[in-house]
C-alpha cells in the first residue's frame, strides 16, 4: 500500500472515495520537498497543480508595495492551489511560502480533473471546503472593516490556537512559529501595534510567548473577548 494512502483517508477531501480510487489516485501524486521560506508559486502565475501538504507550514499571501496580508496558513492535510486548477486559464490567486521546510504531494490539474469527473462526493467535498474559505474571507473582510486591531489580534490568536493549537498542561500552544510582523501581516495592521496588544495580554496573564511561539495560557478568557 502507498504510504500516501493513510494520509488521503485523514483528509475530508477524499475520505469518501473507495480503496480501489485511493489506489488510483495515490499514485498520480509526486512527492516534493521545499526548504523554509521556498516560493512554491506567486500570485497571478499560471497554474495547474494541487497541492497537499504531508508535514510543514505554507502561507498563503497577497502583496502590494511591500506590504503584505496573509490569508491563510496551512498544515498538515490541508491543501491549496485548487482555485486556478479548477478553472483552465485563471492565474494563481494568492502567493505560496513555506514556512517551515515542508513536504508536499502534488497532483497535475488533468489528473484531478478526471477525479473530479468520477466522484461527485470529491466534488461536494471541494464545494464544503470551498464555502467554509469562503466564509472565513467574509469573516476577514468584516474584522477588517468593522474591529479594532485589539479585537483582530485576539480573533487571529484563538483562531491560531484553534487551527494550529496543540493541548499542553499549562495551556494551548500554537505549533507554529510567528515573528510579530507575520502576526501583524495577519491582523492586518503594523507591527508595532501588535507587540503593544501581545505585551497587554501577558501582563493580563492570557498567554506567553517563547523562541517566536505563542502559548494561550487561558483561553477561555481570550474567547471571551471577542
Ligand atoms: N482567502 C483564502 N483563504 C484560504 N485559502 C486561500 C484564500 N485565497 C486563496 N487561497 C488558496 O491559495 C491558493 C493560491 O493559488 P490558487 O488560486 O490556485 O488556489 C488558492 C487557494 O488554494
Amino acid at each position: 500500500m502507498s504510504k500516501l494512502i493513510p494520509l488521503l483517508q485523514q483528509v475530508p477531501l477524499f475520505q469518501d472515495l473507495t480503496a480501489a480510487e485511493l489506489e488510483t489516485i495515490s499514485p498520480l501524486f509526486v512527492e516534493r520537498k521545499y526548504k523554509k521560506g521556498t516560493i512554491l508559486f506567486f500570485e497571478g502565475d499560471a497554474g495547474d497543480e494541487f497541492f497537499l501538504i504531508q508535514s510543514g507550514v505554507v502561507k498563503i499571501y497577497r502583496i502590494d508595495n511591500s506590504k503584505e496580508i496573509i490569508l491563510s496558513l496551512f498544515r498538515e492535510g490541508d491543501y491549496f492551489g485548487e482555485m486556478a486548477m479548477l478553472h483552465k486559464g485563471n492565474p494563481r490567486s494568492a502567493t505560496a511560502e513555506t514556512l517551515e521546510a515542508t513536504s508536499a504531494y502534488t497532483l497535475v490539474r488533468a489528473e484531478f480533473q478526471q477525479f473530479m469527473e468520477r466522484s461527485p462526493k470529491l466534488c461536494l467535498r471541494l464545494l464544503e471546503v470551498t464555502a467554509e474559505r469562503l466564509r472565513r474571507a467574509n469573516e476577514q473582510i468584516y474584522d477588517l472593516t468593522f474591529l479594532d486591531v485589539r479585537s483582530r489580534a485576539v480573533k487571529t490568536i484563538v483562531r491560531l490556537a484553534d487551527e494550529h493549537g496543540v493541548r499542553k498542561p499549562n495551556g494551548t500552544l500554537v505549533d507554529v512559529k510567528l515573528t510579530h510582523q507575520q502576526l501583524a501581516n495577519m491582523i492586518g495592521t503594523v507591527r508595532e501595534s501588535v507587540t503593544k496588544v501581545l505585551q497587554e495580554l501577558q501582563e493580563e496573564h492570557i498567554l506567553s510567548i517563547d523562541k517566536k511561539q505563542i502559548l494561550v495560557r487561558n483561553i477561555d478568557a481570550l474567547r471571551a473577548m471577542i
